[in-house]
Parts: C-alpha cells; sequence; structure tokens
C-alpha cells in the first residue's frame, strides 16, 4: 500500500501496536490486584476521589460505599468494560508498576522502526486508545523500545468519545485541523475502524495474532508492510 495523502496517522494499541495477551495478561490483572489497596489508602486524595465519584455518577448511586465502588471496578475489568473513570484509575495504579519496573509496555518489533520513519518524513502520530491519556503515554514510554513519547504529536482516550462511534473521530480530525481523508487509522478491530471511515478517515486493519480476520477494510499484518 502506497499512499502519499496521509499527512498524520491515528493508532489504536491493543492488537495494533501492543499485543492484546500484554494488555489482558499483564495489565489487567496488575491493576485488579492492586486498585483496592490503592484505593482504600487513596480515597482521599482529590484526583482520586474524583474519579470515585465518577464511578458513583456511572453506578447510579452517588452514595455507593468505597467497597462498592472497588466491587464495580473490579467487574469491569473481569468484562473489559472501557468506563472513563476506570480508565483513569488503572493508568494511576500502572504508574507505579512501571516505574518500579515490575513491566515494560510491550510493543511489536515492527512498530518502533517505522514509527520514527513516519516521523522523519513528516507524518504527524497520535494515539486514539480506551486506554487513559497517562496510560498511553506510559505505555510507549516505558516501552520494550525505549522512551518513544517524543514520536507523538498528541493522545486520544475516551475524553473525547468511545471508539465504535463516528462522533469520536469526527472531534479527532477536528483537533487534528486536518481533512478527515487526509488522516490513516490503525486498529485491529472492524467496529472501530468502521467508525472511522464513516467519519471520513483513511483505515487499515491489523491483523496480528489473536485478533480479527481480515475484513473489508485494506489490511496489513505488520506495520513495515505500510508505504506512506
Ligand atoms: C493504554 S494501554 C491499556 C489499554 C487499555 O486499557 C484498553 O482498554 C485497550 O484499549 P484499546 O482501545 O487500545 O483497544
Ligand atoms: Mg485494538
Amino acid at each position: 500500500m502506497s499512499n502519499p495523502t496521509v499527512r498524520a496517522i491515528v493508532t489504536d494499541i491493543e492488537g495494533t501496536t501492543t499485543d492484546i495477551n500484554f494488555v489482558h495478561k499483564v495489565l489487567f490483572p496488575y491493576a485488579q490486584n492492586k486498585l483496592p489497596e490503592f484505593l482504600r489508602a487513596k480515597a482521599e486524595t482529590p484526583a482520586i476521589a474524583e474519579q470515585i465519584d465518577a464511578v458513583r455518577r456511572e453506578m447510579g448511586d452517588p452514595d455507593a460505599t468505597l467497597e462498592a465502588v472497588i466491587a464495580e471496578l473490579l467487574h469491569w475489568i473481569e468484562t473489559d468494560q472501557k468506563v472513563t473513570p476506570l480508565k483513569a484509575l488503572q493508568g494511576m495504579v500502572w504508574a507505579d508498576g512501571y516505574l518500579r519496573g515490575d513491566f515494560k509496555g510491550h510493543l511489536y518489533s515492527d512498530v518502533a522502526p517505522v514509527l520514527r520513519q513516519w516521523k522523519e518524513a513528516g507524518k504527524a502520530l497520535y494515539v486514539y486508545s480506551s486506554g487513559s491519556v497517562q496510560a498511553q503515554k506510559l505505555l510507549f514510554g516505558y516501552s520494550d523500545e525505549g522512551d518513544l513519547t517524543p514520536l507523538f504529536s498528541g493522545y486520544f482516550d475516551t475524553h473525547i468519545g468511545h471508539k465504535r462511534e463516528a462522533s469520536a473521530y469526527q472531534r479527532i480530525v477536528a483537533e487534528l485541523d486536518l481533512p478527515a481523508h487526509a488522516v490513516l487509522f490503525l486498529s485491529d478491530v472492524v467496529e472501530e475502524l468502521d467508525a472511522a471511515k464513516q467519519a471520513g478517515m483513511q483505515t487499515l486493519q491489523l491483523v496480528r495474532e489473536g485478533t480479527q480476520a481480515g475484513t473489508h477494510h485494506a489490511c496489513v499484518t505488520r506495520f513495515d508492510e505500510i508505504v506512506l
């Protein structure tokens, strides 16, 4: 695929730059183990109290006890729900893990070299993930390929909208201040690619081990198959 019309690339993380197993077998269990004590110890800290209140709003119960909030968060982790306050709290807990060296952000070996090439060629690079912006910066900042954060011009999470809704991609395009067709979205999830396409973006499906099979979107198995 050769496409010089692309001026910016927006990439998903899980299943696109990063093995799904790293997210589901390392990050999610880490949050599941650490979150209860983290919340009990820091529930009064303003930034954390704000997220606890946001969880109560999502639960529709402004008086929910801290233990009920913790139980709800653990249920959301088990069922992989992309709820914004859960994602914010996961990012805070993962920060400890990255800083302590408990794990590094996984990137497929084809990702970092190609991101560097695109950056050198003048393409603007962005991330859009359900993980919070903090979690995204941690994953790329403490990655097994070193600190890749200087490559990125910006990050988007569920504050801009949900990844299966075209309106989220319309807002991203507005923030990038580019025509939608000059922006390429990379993801392994067809529903996300459909939403980006609906917003006028170009799309490319990454078909990695354990991700969805190829569909009506153009598809590649590695970043180094993409020629821009
Ligand atoms: C930012 S790393 C953690 C990813 C995450 O929490 C998640 O839910 C995966 O979301 P994605 O949109 O990257 O599939
Ligand atoms: Mg994905």
